[in-house]
Order: structure tokens, then C-alpha cells, then sequence
């Protein structure tokens, strides 16, 4: 057998929450950004889905973690070997060589110098041979179909795990940005205290996004669309004893109101930042709502209501940012300027 190489282009969402890679177009990988790790050698046990599994769950011999946070990397080597793992699953079938790759990794737009540096030396060791990055939100913004290069102002509200990203794009680029460390997993860690305090519940990290997802709201009325109350299992944080904890979605949103206001105050900051033509278009077009963070219950219609301009969520927000990387590293050539 000879030699041979090839090139193989994948694109990457890496985010706080879940980790996406594209390949030709097709979505290859979808985990949650979740590695675990043996304490001692810090070799690879489980990545994705098998070691969220393991979240929360572990004995001294085995550390599970999330390598980022606040939508950057808090833990490289965890982080690097996550990424290792994760790019792994696409190869299947075997090979006997492994691809040269090129990647496209979106990162959040409010990233430092360093910060950017860390993911791409991450994805050097975890085997990728060009790295190109793209902020975010432009890669939502062309994930959703928006004509990035046009001479018209969009704003685009992405809400993931550990941050938000508000940004105006125009003429191919990100015009200004505001960018919070508040997000999904704020709204999770809001839901676990107040399970505490008001029920006395202890529930995990995951229980707690459960509730979320089943009885999340950001608003107090949602008419014909409310859940059904959610039967919440766990023990009470003083006697230990088992309870079961029926939670409605009005006492969630009254939880949950703070953490979605901060979110509101960066839109409207967003916007007294935007120049007034591309003010304009934003109030003509309405703003693009994308991330996981963007699906829960109310949120448009509550932001809609507070700063009077149309939010429309994207068509499916937690790939709105892949899917746009997806397109870049197709179009390295055309979209050069784009990224990093
Ligand atoms: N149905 C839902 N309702 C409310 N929140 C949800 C829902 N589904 C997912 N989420 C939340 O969305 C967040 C993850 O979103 P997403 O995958 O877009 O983030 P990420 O890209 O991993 O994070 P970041 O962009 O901050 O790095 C999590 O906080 C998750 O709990």
C-alpha cells in the first residue's frame, strides 16, 4: 500500500454546552461538551453523551468535566482531549491513515487574544492542520441564512450555555457586539437554588436543567401554551429523606425573571450602541434569536414585548452556529475575511 493523504474539512461548534461537527455537510457529532478523565494519567475514559453520563456520578478514580465555561476554555488538557475524542468519532470505518484536517471552529465573539489562541492550539494537538476560527454570531447569522455581505444591518442574539452574544453584522462584519457571561446554565443554577430554598430539594445539575426544559418559562402567562406541571424527585436537603416536588412553569419564570433580565438589559445596551441607519434595518428585519438558550418558552414574545421590535426565533437555534460553520469551510476562499 502506498502513501497517500487526504484532506478532510470539518467544522465545529465548540461550545460550553454541546459540541458539533459537520462533515459534508451532514452533522457527524452532536455531544454534550463533557470528558472524563482518569485522575491519575489523565487518559481518556469516556467523551460526549457516555461521560455526561457520568456527570455527577463519578468515584475518586474518575474526574468528569465540562473543559469550558463562560463559553471559553476553563481546562486545556481537558479541553484538548475532549476535542481529540470528539474529532475521533468521525472517522468511522477504518483507515489507515488518519486525514490531514482542516477545520472551522466558531468561537464567541467577545474571545481575548489568548483565549482565541487557546482553542487553536487545542485544535493543533487534537490533529487539525489549517484552523480557522469565525466568531460566532457571524457564523449563526450565515447558519440562518443571512446575507452577511449585504449593506444591511442584523442583529443576531445568540444565548448558549455560558454566554450571550449580541451582535450587529453588516457588510461582512460584526458591526458592534456586546457579549455577557450570562446564559442557559445561569438560568439552570438559578432553578437549583431556588429548588433548595423554596422546596428544600437538593437536585443536580442535570435535574435542574430537566426542569428547565419541562417547565421553563420567561413568562408568567403562556396561555394555551403552559406545561403540564413537572414531578420533581430528590432528597430534602436537611432530613435526606426522599421527596417528590410538583413544580409549575409560573414559579420557574418568577425564578428565572433576574437572569432573563440581564439578557434584556445587554439587547437594549446592543442596540443604543447601533448606528442609527443599521437601527433601522434591525427594527425593519426584527432580531434573529439562535442558541439553545433561545428555546425557552416565552422568551421571544417577552423580549418582543419589552423592546418592541419583532424576535424571531431561528428555525433550529442549537445548530444555527454549526450549520454556519459548515458553510464557511466550504467557502474558505469567499469567506477569508471572515475569519481567522
Ligand atoms: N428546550 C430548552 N429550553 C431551554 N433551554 C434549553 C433547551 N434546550 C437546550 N437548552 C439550553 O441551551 C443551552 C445550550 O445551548 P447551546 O448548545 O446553543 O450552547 P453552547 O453553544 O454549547 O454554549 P456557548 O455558546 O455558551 O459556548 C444549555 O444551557 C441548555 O440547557
Amino acid at each position: 500500500m502506498g502513501f497517500f493523504s487526504f484532506i478532510q474539512e470539518i467544522a465545529m461548534d465548540l461550545g460550553t454546552a454541546n459540541t458539533i461537527i459537520i462533515s459534508d455537510d451532514k452533522i457527524v457529532v452532536d455531544e454534550p461538551s463533557v470528558v472524563a478523565l482518569d485522575r491519575r494519567t489523565d487518559k481518556m475514559i469516556a467523551v460526549g453523551d457516555k461521560a455526561k453520563m457520568m456527570y455527577e456520578k463519578t468515584n475518586d478514580n474518575i474526574r468528569v468535566v465540562r473543559p469550558l465555561r463562560d463559553g471559553v476554555i476553563a481546562d486545556f488538557t481537558a479541553c484538548e482531549q475532549m476535542m481529540r475524542g470528539l474529532i475521533k468519532m468521525v472517522h468511522t470505518g477504518s483507515r489507515l491513515f488518519s486525514p490531514s484536517l482542516r477545520m472551522v471552529i466558531g468561537v464567541p465573539s467577545g474571545s481575548t487574544e489568548v483565549e482565541l489562541r487557546a482553542v487553536r492550539d487545542s485544535a493543533e494537538h487534537a490533529g487539525g492542520r489549517d484552523v480557522y476560527l469565525i466568531f460566532e454570531p457571524m457564523a449563526a447569522a450565515i447558519g440562518i441564512g443571512i446575507d452577511v455581505e449585504a449593506p444591511e444591518g442584523n442583529m443576531i442574539v445568540d444565548i448558549g450555555g455560558g454566554s450571550t452574544e449580541i451582535a450587529v453584522i453588516s457588510l461582512g462584519g460584526i458591526v458592534s457586539n456586546n457579549s455577557i457571561r450570562t446564559a442557559g446554565d445561569d438560568l439552570t443554577d438559578e432553578i437549583r437554588e431556588y429548588m433548595s430554598k423554596q422546596h428544600n430539594v437538593k437536585v443536580s445539575e442535570r435535574m435542574a436543567e430537566r426542569i428547565k426544559i419541562h417547565v421553563g418559562s420567561a413568562l408568567t402567562d403562556l396561555g394555551e401554551e403552559a406545561p403540564e406541571d413537572y414531578v420533581v424527585h430528590g432528597p430534602n436537603k436537611v432530613t435526606a429523606l426522599p421527596m417528590e416536588v410538583p413544580v409549575c412553569y409560573q414559579e420557574i419564570a418568577h425564578c428565572l425573571d433576574r437572569t432573563i433580565a440581564k439578557i434584556e438589559n445587554a439587547v437594549l445596551s446592543a442596540l443604543e450602541k447601533t448606528p442609527p441607519e443599521l437601527y433601522a434595518d434591525i427594527v425593519k428585519n426584527g432580531i434573529y434569536l439562535t442558541g439553545g438558550g433561545s428555546l425557552l418558552r416565552g422568551l421571544d414574545k417577552r423580549l418582543t414585548d419589552k423592546i418592541k421590535i419583532p424576535f424571531h426565533v431561528a428555525d433550529d437555534p442549537l445548530h444555527s452556529v454549526a450549520k454556519g460553520t459548515g458553510i464557511a469551510i466550504k467557502n474558505v476562499d469567499r469567506f477569508s475575511f471572515l475569519m481567522r
